[in-house]
């Protein structure tokens, strides 16, 4: 039960870039905020005012704090350790969509540093509107508020496949299922993430291999290593959580609680959750799978553990600043091969023109950096 921190490749010149920006979503961290941060999160897409109230309650069990703030901070913690590791001198510098610190900000103080040339890791693995395209016009507008002091952004390429994150979740689904009677053996692995609405998926799947393509590539990458090391036979599906919207709408199904009912329909009584939507344990993970999906298969009879996201964990930490370097080095004009796991490549630097224009069945329209360009 190791992680494989795969080899790493000698690189350790972080030039062109002077600074790495971890950019995420953002989230409270108070009562006083929940409502001001969940209006920054609909801005322009029609949420109603029902929907934001019933999300407020959601983090009100949890006293009205997101536990994205820490494990980010965390996250850029484990970078910078990694970095040094290494012998690297890159600054680590985190900024948020929805919440303070903002990017914007961050990126002013950067920028008053003598930062010309960042790197920015954005906390979403796989390509998708909400994932992608958004984080690059949330990045567009930074620098346009910035204007003449605006660094150069690039951002750092779908890692969904990058060997150290599909190993971490591997690991973390081994650990998980420890917890379980007779461990893996018989156990059914629902691999979750967040659904999007059908015309999201569509419009991710245009350029490339799509939102739920991606999902199910790791899906069959991790469960081919479990048969593997376990000489069992591996029982997998992939399932939705944290729908939204209008409930006419169609959005990526079946939804973790239905799915769950399913399975003890058909006799399956050991199940593990595997978030592999996420890389850190957020609200989704905490409230949607903890609370919600974990009730439902108790309710079901379903002896259910739900396997850690990827966090920090060594390999996925390592497996980032891997790419970073690469990405460094082929910015420089050297030829360094991306490394994947699994059947699907490697997604290009920059994405592609058109790719993810969809969000909600409409195209935003709104300018973006570092691929897209329509
Ligand atoms: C694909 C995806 C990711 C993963 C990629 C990524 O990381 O970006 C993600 C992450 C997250 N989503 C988060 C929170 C929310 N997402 C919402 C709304 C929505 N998400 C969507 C998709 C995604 N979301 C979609 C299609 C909507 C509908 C409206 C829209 O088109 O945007 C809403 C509004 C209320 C609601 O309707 O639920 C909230 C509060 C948090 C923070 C959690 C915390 O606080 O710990 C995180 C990390
Ligand atoms: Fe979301």
């Amino acid at each position: 039960m190791t992680e494989n921190v795969h080899p790493t490749v000698p690189l350790t010149d972080p030039l062109p870039y002077d600074a790495l920006l971890l950019c995420s979503f953002g989230g409270p961290n108070g009562p006083e905020d929940v409502i001001p941060f969940l209006r920054n999160v609909t801005r322009g897409k029609g949420i109603p005012e029902e929907r934001l109230a019933e999300v407020g309650e959601h983090y009100h069990h949890f006293d009205g704090r997101s536990p994205i703030n820490e494990q980010n901070l965390a996250l850029v913690a484990a970078l910078e350790e990694e970095l040094r590791r290494r012998g690297v001198s890159l600054p680590v510098i985190w900024g948020n969509r929805n919440w303070h610190p903002y990017t914007v900000d961050t990126l002013r103080d950067a920028a008053a540093f003598g930062a010309r040339r960042i790197l920015t890791i954005v906390t979403s693995a796989y390509a998708s509107y909400s994932g992608s395209r958004q984080y690059r016009e949330h990045l567009a507008a930074a620098l346009a508020e910035l204007k003449a002091d605006a660094p150069r952004i690039d951002v750092l390429r779908p890692f969904f496949n990058e060997p150290g994150f599909v190993d971490a979740n591997r690991h973390a689904i081994e650990e998980a299922a420890s917890g379980l009677d007779g461990g893996l053996d018989g156990a059914h692995i629902v691999y979750v993430t967040h659904s999007i609405p059908d015309t999201m998926q569509d419009a991710s799947a245009v350029t490339g291999p799509g939102y739920r393509e991606q999902h199910e590539d790791v899906r069959a990458t991790i469960d081919a290593a479990l048969a593997q090391r376990y000489g069992v036979e591996i029982a997998s599906s992939l399932a939705y959580c944290s729908r939204s919207g209008d409930p006419r709408t169609p959005w990526l199904e079946p939804d973790v609680n239905d799915h769950i009912e399913v399975l003890a329909g058909q006799g399956v009584r050991k199940i593990v959750i595997a978030p592999i939507g996420f890389i850190s344990d957020h609200m989704e993970v905490a409230f949607d799978l903890d609370v919600e999906a974990l009730e439902t298969a108790a309710e079901q009879g379903v002896s259910a553990v739900r396997a850690d996201t990827v966090g920090v964990r060594r390999a996925f930490v390592s497996g980032l600043v891997d790419m970073v370097l690469e990405r460094a080095a082929r910015e420089r004009g050297e030829t360094v091969e991306a490394r994947t796991a699994g059947s699907l490549p490697a997604f290009p630097d920059d994405a592609p023109a058109g790719s993810c224009r969809m969000r909600h069945g409409e195209v935003t329209g709104i300018p973006v950096i570092a691929g897209h360009e329509d």
